[in-house]
């Protein structure tokens, strides 16, 4: 059956989906900004559409110095498509391994070209360091494939590992084949060569834009849930969030503390410093509440400088001792630029489902009641939030001793 297919038409074929499939990568990489790795890949899907141009019409350009040519090309081009997969994973990129492969390919094929004509090596040379090096770009995206880049990875590296394979297959036939009877293996080696390279082709520049597609998609969804300024939850995806895990620990029974953070006379600070010093505080602060969470906490911000911090399976004890342990850590490393340091304290409100109950508004807003009795008693202090029937006289004795310290201040 392959051996029944026109080489000719496969390969004006296999040159036409070359040529659109780099068409297509260029364009990609013309929008993409800067992503890194399309350029790469657009740039070495050329040189490989060259290489098979020459290799396909060898007979009708300059037979040897096309074979030459065409091989070194192809090496190259999946090269500089190998350094476009380790420049989008944001590692190294040693750009004289592909070189030393393509001078190597050449220098090969020059010599069983022009000094000893042997068909059979040519094939399986090339073959085999091509297949390295398509197993060198399979090996780069399944290992380790992590999510969630993980399927986007998986369908480009298995499509590379399936040419590394194919083209071993092809050195491996073209061995054992080749020197006994050239004239029947040739042509349906041919035909299944193009046809492989033809969806190899397809496979890989689909799955360069998939990953591409899927990075894009990943920083996208990043920046619709997060604060610009301190990269924790925005008040929206917190809520969103925070109702998720409540409704899990209702189900599930366990206690989940909600601590709502607010940094003390921050005014005062802009007003000191400036607004840049003001925004570094607040990114300090972050920095400083993250190495006291676990990695299911929850941090949010929930407007200018409060914060809301979310504990699963903390009760009111347990949360209270994270609070002041955060607390204490603030008040013990100020801020510091330039020999300045910038003082800071925090005040804090602790609700906790066992009180409360699993609504993320009720704990928002006993949480805040607790907040605001810290401030009116002194701030820098961790207050836990009262007894539903215990609130109303709270409040009330709070107005008064706020607007007593309001009229000592003034
Ligand atoms: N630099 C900076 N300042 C902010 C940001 N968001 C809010 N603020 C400032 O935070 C300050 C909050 O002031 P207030 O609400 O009076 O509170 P406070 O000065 O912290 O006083 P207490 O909360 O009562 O201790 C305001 O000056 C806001 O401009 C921000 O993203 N960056």
């Amino acid at each position: 059956m392959p051996g029944e297919l026109d080489v000719v038409t496969l390969g004006v074929a296999l040159s036409l989906v070359t040529l659109s499939m780099t068409l297509l990568l260029c364009v990609a990489a013309w929008h993409a900004g800067s992503e890194k790795g399309l350029r790469h890949w657009a740039l070495g899907n050329f040189a490989i559409m060259l290489g098979l141009v020459l290799n396909v019409y060898q007979d009708h350009i300059h037979h040897g110095l096309s074979v030459v040519f065409a091989y070194t090309l192809m090496t190259l081009g999946i090269g500089v498509t190998w350094l476009g997969i380790r420049a989008f994973k944001g590692q190294t990129q040693p750009q004289t391994g592909p070189v030393i492969a393509a001078l190597t390919v050449m220098l090969l094929m020059w010599v069983f070209r022009f000094h000893i004509d042997h068909v059979p090596a040519r094939i399986v040379i090339s073959s085999v360091i091509l297949s390295g090096m398509s197993l060198l770009c399979a090996r780069e995206l399944l290992i380790p494939a992590e999510q969630p880049m993980r399927t986007a990875y998986w369908f480009t590296g298995f499509t590379a590992l399936f040419c590394a394979v194919g083209l071993a297959f092809r050195a491996a036939l073209s061995f054992t084949f080749l020197p006994s009877s050239p004239e029947a293996s040739l042509v349906p080696m041919q035909s299944v060569t193009l046809l492989g390279a033809m969806v190899a082709q397809i496979g890989l520049a689909c799955g360069f834009i998939l990953m591409t597609h899927y990075r894009t998609t990943i920083a996208l969804h990043h920046l619709s849930e997060r604060d610009a300024l301190t990269n924790t939850l925005n008040r929206r995806s917190l809520q969103e969030q925070a109702s998720a895990v409540l409704e899990l620990a209702n189900q599930q029974a366990y206690p989940t503390t909600l601590i709502m953070l607010d940094a003390d006379h921050f005014k005062r600070i802009n007003d000191k410093f400036g607004h840049q010093t003001g925004d570094a505080v607040l990114c300090h602060l972050v920095g400083r509440v993250r190495q006291h969470l676990r990695n299911d906490d929850l941090l949010g911000r929930f407007g200018g400088e409060e914060f809301i911090l979310l504990l699963p399976g903390l009760d009111t004890e347990s949360a209270v001792q994270v609070a002041e342990r955060i607390r204490q850590a603030l008040c013990a490393q100020p801020w510091q630029n330039d020999e300045i340091p910038v003082a800071l304290s925090v005040s804090m409100g602790v609700a906790c489902t066992d009180q409360h109950g699993y609504s993320f508004d009720t704990l928002v807003g006993v949480a805040d009641a607790a907040l605001y009795r810290a401030k009116a008693l002194g701030r820098n202090r961790v207050e836990l939030a009262s007894e539903p029937d215990q609130e109303l006289q709270d409040e009330m004795a709070l107005r008064l001793l706020s607007q007593f310290r309001h009229n000592l201040d003034v």
